[in-house]
This record gives C-alpha cells, sequence and structure tokens, in this order.
C-alpha cells in the first residue's frame, strides 16, 4: 500500500479549508482566545470577594461585594460579547445555536465541512481507481472504517479539538500572566510545586488505560458491523494476550503513579501554602495577592494538562489523514472521472484484440494471456466458450478497461481503446453479468442506472425490449417498487431482466453477456435468451455462456483453454471437427444433462 510513506503534516490537515472555512476558523480562533483568557480573570474577581468579605464593617462589606458584583457583570457581558461577535459576523445558521459558545460551534461548523469536502473527494478518488486498487488496495471494510472511523478523527482535530486547544492555551497563558502580576517571586515558588499537582495526576490516570480502551471498543464496533465477530473475538483475545504483560506493568506503575502523585498534591500544596504564609508574614504579599496567584496558577496548569491530552488525538488524526490523503491524491492508471480521450462518430463496433499478453496487477505469477488475438466484425455476436478459469471474463474485463493489457492493443473501430475517452467507450458497451447487481431503490431508477435525464417512456420502452415491463406492470407499485438490498425481493428471472433493460436503455453499440443466464432455471433462462436474442440484433455482441445450448446461433464461437483460442468457427463448423475440444464438450454436456 502507498499510504503511510510520510505522516501528514498538522497545516496539511486544513488542506481543503475554503474562504468560508477560513473565517469560521478566524472567528473561532477569537472567541476561543478570549474565552480562554476569561478564566484566569475569574481568581482576580474571586480575590476581590474574598477581600471585600473577610474586612471592614457590615456595611462596608455590603458596598465592596456590591462593587465586585458589577466587575462580575462586566465579565458576563464582556464573555459574552467576546462569544456572541464571531458568531454574528459568520452566517445566520450559526445563530440557532445560539445557546452554544461560539468558538465551539464555529470550530464544529468547519470540522464538519471540511470533513464532509474529505470525505466526498475520498469517494470521488475511491471510484476513479481501477479494478486492481480494489483487488490489491483496499477492502470494503477498510474503505467503510475511513469514511466514517478516520474522517471523524480528522473532523475532531481540525474542528471542536483546535478550539478548545487554543482556549487551553489561552487560559494556561492568562493564568501565568495573572499569578506573576500578583507578585513574580511568590508565583515563582508556587510554580514548584503546582505542577507535579496537574501534570502527573491526568497522565498516569487517563493517558495510557483509556486510550487503549477506547480503542479496542472502537475498533471491535467497526468489524461487527461487517458481522466478522467470530474474528474480532479471536483478534481481540489475541491482543489481549499480547498485552497482558503491559497491562500488569501499566497498573503497579498506574497504583505507584496514582499514590505518587496524591501524595504530592498534598505535600506541594503544603508547601505553597506555607511559603505563602512567609511572604504574608514578612509584608511581602497579601492574602489576596496569594489567593488570586495560587487559583491563577492552578487554572494555568489544568489549562496545560487538558491541552496536552489534545496532541494524542491529533497525532492519531495526522495517521488516518496519512492514509485518506494518500487515496485523495492518487492517481489512477485507468482514471474514468477524466474528460481526455476521443470519441467515435459513428460507431460501428468493430472490435480487435491484437497479441495481447495480460497478468493480473495482484497475481502476476499466472500469466492470463500471452498471445491472446480475436477479431470481432461489427453487428456479429461472438460466443466465447471454454473451461472455468480459462480467461472468457478476462476478455470483458480488458474490453472494458477495468485493467489494461501488459502488452497487445485491443481497438474499437481501428483505434486502441486507450485513446478513448473511458467514460464514452463504457457507455458505448452494455453489461449484463451472472449476478445482477441491483440497488436497494425503485425498479425504475434501477433501470436508468447511470443515466441522468430519463423519461418514464424510455424506461417502459427498454423494460418492453427486456420482456420486463409485464411482470413490473402487475406489482402493486409497478415501477416504484423498491427492490430490497442487492434486488432480494425479485426472483433471479426478474432481476436479470431488470439488469437486461438498464443495460439496452444505454442503446450500446457493444452488448456483453457474461453468463447472464447460467444462474437461471430453465424457464427464467428461454425467457431471458429470448430477450437478448432480440437485444443482440444490430449490436455486436460478445457472449460468455457456460451453458452451450444458448450459443449455437452465434457467429462465431471461440473456444479458450489456458488463455488461448484453441479452436474458432460456427456450431456446425466445430462440430464438424473430429476430435475437437468443442464437440467434445458438447458431447459432455448432452451427457450429463
Ligand atoms: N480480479 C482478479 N485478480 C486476480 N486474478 C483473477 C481476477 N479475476 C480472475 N482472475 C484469475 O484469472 C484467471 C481467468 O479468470 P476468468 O474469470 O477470466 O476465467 P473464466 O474463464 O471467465 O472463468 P469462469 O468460467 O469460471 O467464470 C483465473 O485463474 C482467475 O483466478
Amino acid at each position: 500500500m502507498e499510504e503511510g510513506k510520510g505522516e501528514v503534516g498538522l497545516h496539511r490537515l486544513f488542506r481543503f479549508a475554503d474562504g468560508a472555512d477560513a473565517a469560521l476558523m478566524a472567528a473561532g480562533a477569537a472567541g476561543a482566545v478570549a474565552s480562554g483568557v476569561a478564566q484566569p480573570l475569574m481568581p482576580l474577581v474571586f480575590g476581590e470577594v474574598v477581600d471585600a468579605f473577610g474586612s471592614g464593617s457590615r456595611h462596608d462589606v455590603l458596598h465592596r461585594v456590591s462593587g465586585v458584583c458589577l466587575k462580575f457583570f462586566y465579565l458576563a457581558v464582556g464573555s459574552w460579547f467576546a462569544c456572541f461577535l464571531p458568531t454574528a459576523k459568520i452566517s445566520t445558521k450559526v445563530l440557532m445555536l445560539f445557546n452554544v459558545s461560539s468558538e465551539v460551534a464555529c470550530w464544529m461548523i468547519t470540522g464538519e465541512r471540511q470533513a464532509a469536502c474529505i470525505r466526498g473527494l475520498y469517494l470521488e478518488a475511491v471510484l476513479r481507481q481501477d479494478i486492481a486498487f480494489f483487488d490489491k488496495e483496499i477492502t470494503t471494510g477498510q474503505l467503510v472504517q475511513r469514511m466514517s472511523g478516520d474522517t471523524i478523527l480528522i473532523q475532531d482535530a481540525i474542528g471542536e479539538k483546535v478550539g478548545k486547544f487554543l482556549q487551553l492555551t489561552a487560559t494556561f497563558v492568562g493564568g501565568f500572566v495573572v499569578a506573576f502580576s500578583k507578585g513574580w517571586l511568590l508565583a515563582a515558588v508556587m510554580l514548584s510545586g503546582i505542577p507535579t499537582v496537574a501534570f502527573l495526576e491526568e497522565k498516569m490516570m487517563y493517558e495510557e488505560a483509556s486510550q487503549v480502551a477506547a480503542d479496542a471498543v472502537v475498533s471491535i464496533r467497526t468489524v461487527a458491523s461487517f458481522c466478522a465477530q467470530e474474528r474480532v473475538v479471536t483478534v481481540y483475545n489475541n491482543k489481549c494476550q499480547a498485552s497482558r504483560t503491559q497491562g500488569i506493568r501499566t497498573g503497579i506503575i498506574g497504583g505507584l503513579g496514582f499514590g505518587f502523585s496524591n501524595m504530592m498534591v498534598y505535600t506541594s500544596s503544603a508547601l505553597c501554602y506555607f511559603v505563602a504564609a512567609q511572604f504574608v508574614n514578612h509584608g511581602k504579599s497579601t492574602f489576596p495577592s496569594v489567593f488570586k496567584a495560587f487559583l491563577s496558577l492552578i487554572l494555568a496548569m489544568i489549562g496545560l494538562s487538558e491541552a496536552s491530552t489534545i496532541a494524542s488525538d491529533t497525532k492519531k488524526a495526522k495517521e488516518a489523514a496519512t492514509s485518506i490523503f494518500s487515496i485523495i491524491d492518487k492517481k489512477s492508471k485507468i482514471d474514468s472521472s477524466t474528460g481526455e480521450g476521443l470519441t467515435l462518430d459513428p460507431v460501428n463496433g468493430d472490435i480487435e484484440f491484437n497479441h495481447i499478453s495480460f497478468k493480473y496487477p495482484c497475481r502476476l505469477d499466472i500469466q492470463i494471456f500471452s498471445d491472446f488475438t480475436l477479431n470481432i466484425p461489427s453487428g456479429k455476436n461472438a460466443a466465447l466458450v471454454g473451461p472455468s478459469g480459462s480467461g472468457k471474463s478476462t476478455v470483458i474485463a480488458l474490453l472494458e478497461r477495468f485493467c489494461d493489457p501488459d502488452s497487445g492493443t485491443i481497438s474499437l473501430d481501428g483505434v486502441n481503446i486507450k485513446n478513448l475517452k473511458i467514460s464514452w467507450l463504457r457507455n458505448k458497451m452494455g453489461l449484463v453479468s451472472q449476478e445482477p447487481v441491483l440497488f436497494n431503490d425503485t425498479i425504475s431508477a434501477n433501470i436508468a442506472y447511470g443515466k441522468n435525464e430519463v423519461s418514464e417512456e424510455e424506461i417502459i420502452k427498454a423494460s418492453r425490449a427486456a420482456n420486463a415491463h409485464e411482470f413490473i406492470s402487475s406489482m402493486p407499485q409497478g415501477y416504484n417498487t423498491v427492490v430490497g438490498e442487492r434486488g432480494t425481493q425479485l426472483s433471479g428471472g426478474q432481476k436479470q431482466r431488470v439488469a437486461i433493460a438498464r443495460a439496452i436503455l444505454k442503446d450500446p453499440r457493444i452488448l456483453l453477456l457474461d453468463e447472464a443466464t447460467s444462474a437461471l432455471d430453465a424457464e427464467s433462462e428461454r425467457v431471458v435468451q429470448d430477450t437478448l436474442n432480440q437485444a443482440m440484433v444490430g449490436r455486436t455482441t460478445i457472449t460468455v455462456a457456460h451453458r452451450l445450448s444458448t450459443i449455437q446461433g452465434a457467429d462465431m464461437i471461440a473456444v479458450l483453454n489456458n488463455g488461448m483460442i484453441v479452436e474458432k468457427g460456427t456450431h456446425e463448423a466445430l462440430m464438424g471437427m473430429e476430435g475437437g475440444v468443442y464437440a467434445s464438450f458438447v458431447e459432455l454436456r448432452s451427457g450429463t444433462a
């Protein structure tokens, strides 16, 4: 896999931010800093409350406390402005969230916007990759995990977490400034004790243990949704086994560390209070100043310790972004989204495979074709038969440009298909395969799949041509019947006819039938085969068939074995070849039928 070549830098996480995101981030940053700075201002006012209650007569207390209350009111209004103003500047939609702090709202909105953009680009990038990518580089589970789990990690890191980090950093800096402004010497002495209080406790108690537990739960849920519970349990047990020693060690260290940090809390508090009392005793400080400095430093250190926990989330987001961005930036060898390439008008449908040599990129040890040559004239029906694994479906895959040959050329009307626009080429071909793929949507949406503007008449016309109109109309919801996941609410023959209608609607010049009837019972096969025979008229058709009865009328039958054409001709000609492979196939099949 190409991903993971180098970790994405922090600033690259924001690479998909647009102008609106920049505005949201600027407003969110201003709000975060303002609300962060507001925290250490509180001890100042609290200090004054303590001072006001602790000194003077009863009337004096009332007067002084009223003055401090006014300051609380100013702080409330100031903090409301700091939070509200950025919201008002951005969007009225955000106003709906007025009960949420604006910096949180701004960061959440921009995180959501950027993550939506990343998800869209990732899906686009995945869908434009060639088939080898799906064989080699990604599984469905990975795709879903990246689109849901990994993008949420990124969303958090570029959204809410940034706001929180800025706010905590502002609290940390603000707390320091306030504490040192109340007497730098006192603050410096207190500082020597306080970091242990806030820092050790957080680190030892939560960091390792909770991170491991959270990871395990998240991955179990994701994998379980793919019904891989047994595998999950095995993987989980193995992981538990491997980390047991680590767990015991962490437990002992955590216990010791927790005890130690608790001891340090009380020891350093005692030290701080003792030193502060010395300062007050020698007239170098006052009680309110000590109170303010102590509270500010506590807030500053809590800010610092919480900000440090965000670093591990950012690291995870960078890892997730590394794999997602590597796919977004990945150039596909066969990029169906490109608008480049020739188009032909008109298209006759002459197909030529010239000296093709090919191996699947993920199975380089197996040579599928070494010198495969086949010519299918326009409007003719060529059938491919041969033992399983002889390369029949690969012929279709190469023509559709799901993969490209290692050497040799495939041409349509004399033009190498590599020079044709891929989307145009694929639109000229209608593929019906053994297992028709229907989506969980209405019958009409399934027939119109892939075409943008299709009228109801066109859908009905294609359904009539596919012998599907009758059964569709007899359903209570008709063309609006939802077929269920993978078309489970239709029979095999019905599904196949819907798939044929979809292929016919494209009005393809070339029809590719890859064992289109082999999964059907005799009655359904007869109906579907009649349908296909009508659909073939006037089109170049390649039919891959196991049931030889369905291809007897083909203009040419090519018998493949190990990627080579061993016999070629009409049914009659091949049957006339004494000891021929085709004739022996037919004999074998009629013997077993
Ligand atoms: N996506 C793929 N990646 C790797 N190898 C593949 C892939 N698809 C097919 N193959 C291999 O290529 C060879 C030819 O497969 P292909 O599907 O073309 O045969 P086939 O004649 O159509 O077989 P069947 O009649 O069983 O469908 C087989 O050995 C198969 O295992």
